[in-house]
């Protein structure tokens, strides 16, 4: 299939090549006098010229001797999607997906929203208004065990559609169970809510919000979400009103039953999304805390929903003390990234990465393929690592906004808006935009810095190639990298992906030793399997099995 930019489509070129934006001015530079050069930018005869006779990357190297990497090629395979394009899922794309299932008594699967008995027309208008017409693999196989009430864990790929896969059968069961959540006791002080969703991050729970008030649209269901970082006020009045599904982030839930303005006495449906993340050391002893010791029914008396791209064995064992006779999903192998992304790694020693960094987005900018169409997301390691990036970017002329743990709910909310809007098409982001964002024009997503495991490697290009569209992913491998080569490898075999010989060579001298992946999790990123199973597909983690 050929990217879009090779259509003949005289519309598009001149939509992509008329800057949409004012040349945009970061806030530290507007009392500057200076101007950003631009020139590289609005040639659209030029860059119609690169693009149609092949030469884009071309033009970009004559023009700038300096330029040291052939990075024109790989462009071919991004893709940009149109906006009208961008809320439509291409189904097709996941029609090979093998779902396993293990565990007692399975309901079957589904091939269609309309062979589901939802407990309300209002949530069946509301699926087709949101233009799903045909369920994912995950969404066919685990609607029906949640909505038969069967506890679940469930793997799926990054962009292949979880959310709805539980949010559908816990709005459906609230409503079948026609009880109107009451606020207990008196009725301005606690909230009790039918369902909980916990979630890593602040961002995250408000995108889980957004889509189940979606689908809860004139069902009646109320869905509420409590995150920390915003003022803790304004969110208990929404408690004030009712509640029947609360997303949270762990802390400030723990803080609200703390201050007693939430009792988990009437929860029926638990839901951890990301819930490798949520039982990691980071998070599983808040999460434990809640589930366990504050009034939460126990696992007989609640559903448990537990979904996420990757389930590291251990997790799966820490994970089965909040199940009961649960039932075990993987939609593809656990823990692989899907094949919709095109995986790239290049070696770059950590001095050149930012050169290196420039130049590939010279020549994305020469081929036309950024702007809101085309975003692209830059993961580096450290807080302080987003800032400067993102100033050193800013300064030689490239739109760009930063999002990180130590940046204020406001300016993150700011940051993730201006990307998503287009007005600065480069975030630079640490992991905490690294798990569950769906923004639908991530094109390219650039690992500036790896991180340390495999998980978090394919959470983060998980960013893009979502809903059944093709996306790009760029890793820079640097000597530090050295013990993520053997997962990484593995990884991008997988996914049928070229893989360069030199990092296959890193992967057969690379001794383990430890630095780079998580003792703990044991590395066997692959389980293919349910863990009870004892059956697994070894990742290559000897330590742990
Ligand atoms: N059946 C469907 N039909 C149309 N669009 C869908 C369908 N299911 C999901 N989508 C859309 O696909 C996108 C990805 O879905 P979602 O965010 O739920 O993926 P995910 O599997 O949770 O990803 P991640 O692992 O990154 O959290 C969303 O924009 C969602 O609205």
């Amino acid at each position: 299939m050929s990217p879009p930019w090779f259509t003949d489509s005289a519309a598009w070129f001149n939509r992509s090549v008329r800057p949409a934006q004012p040349t945009y001015l970061p806030p530290f530079r507007r009392d500057e006098n200076i101007t950003i050069n631009t020139s590289y930018r609005g040639r659209g005869g030029g860059r119609c010229r690169g693009r149609r006779g092949g030469r884009s990357g071309g033009n970009f190297n004559e023009q700038n001797p300096n330029f040291p990497f052939d990075i024109s090629k790989k462009f071919n395979e991004l893709e940009v999607t149109q906006e009208e394009d961008a809320s439509k899922m291409n189904a097709s794309a996941y029609n090979e997906t093998p779902v396993e299932a293990s565990g007692s008594e399975i309901p079957p699967p589904v091939t269609s929203f309309s062979e589901i008995c939802f407990a309300s027309q209002a949530l069946a208008d509301n699926i087709k208004r949101c233009k799903y017409l045909k369920p994912t693999p995950i969404q066919r196989y685990a609607i029906p065990v949640a909505m038969a009430g069967r506890d679940l864990m469930a793997c799926a790929q990054t962009g292949s559609g979880k959310t709805a896969a539980f949010c559908f059968p816990i709005i459906s069961g609230i409503l079948m169970a026609n009880q109107k959540n009451k606020i207990c006791g008196n009725p301005r002080s606690m909230a009790c809510p039918l369902a909980l969703i916990l979630a890593p991050t602040r961002e995250l729970s408000c995108q889980i919000h957004e889509e189940a008030k979606k689908f809860s649209h004139q069902t009646g269901v109320k869905i509420v979400v409590a995150y920390g970082g915003a003022p803790i006020f304004q969110q208990l009045r929404n408690l004030e009103n009712g509640v029947d599904v609360l997303v949270a982030t762990p802390g400030r839930l723990v803080d609200m039953i703390e201050r007693g303005r939430v009792s988990l006495k009437n929860v029926k449906y638990l839901a951890l999304d990301e819930a490798d993340r949520m039982l990691d050391m980071g998070f599983e002893p808040q999460v434990r805390r809640i589930v366990q010791q504050m009034e939460m029914p126990p696992p007989c008396a609640r559903q448990t929903l537990l979904f996420s791209a990757t389930f590291p064995t251990e997790i799966q064992r820490l994970a089965s003390d909040f199940l009961s006779n649960h039932i075990f999903l993987a939609a593809g192998k656990v823990g692989s990234s899907t094949d919709l992304i095109v995986q790239r790694v290049e070696f770059v020693p950590d001095m050149d990465k930012r050169d290196h960094l420039t130049n590939l987005l010279h020549a994305q900018k020469t081929n036309g393929t950024t702007g809101k169409d085309a975003l692209i997301l830059v993961f580096v390691e450290t807080k302080k690592g987003a800032d400067l990036l993102e100033r050193w970017l800013c300064k030689r002329g490239f739109p760009s906004t930063a999002i990180h743990g130590d940046k204020v709910q406001m300016e993150r909310e700011r940051a993730l808006r201006s990307f998503r809007n287009g007005l600065t098409p480069i975030l630079v982001a640490t992991d905490v935009a690294a798990r569950g964002l769906d923004i639908s024009n991530v094109a390219h997503v650039i690992n500036f810095d790896l991180p340390k495991t495999i998980d978090d490697y394919v959470h983060r290009i998980g960013r893009t190639g979502r809903a059944g569209k093709s996306g790009l992913a760029t890793a820079f491998f640097s000597e530090k990298n050295a013990p993520l080569a053997k997962d990484l490898v593995e990884l991008m075999r997988e996914a049928n992906q070229e893989i360069p010989n030199w990092l296959k060579e890193y992967a057969e001298t690379t001794c383990i030793t430890g630095n780079g992946r998580s003792k703990r999790f044991g590395g066997s990123k692959f389980a293919g399997y349910d863990y009870r199973s004892g059956d697994y597909v070894d990742g290559g983690n000897e330590d742990f099995l």
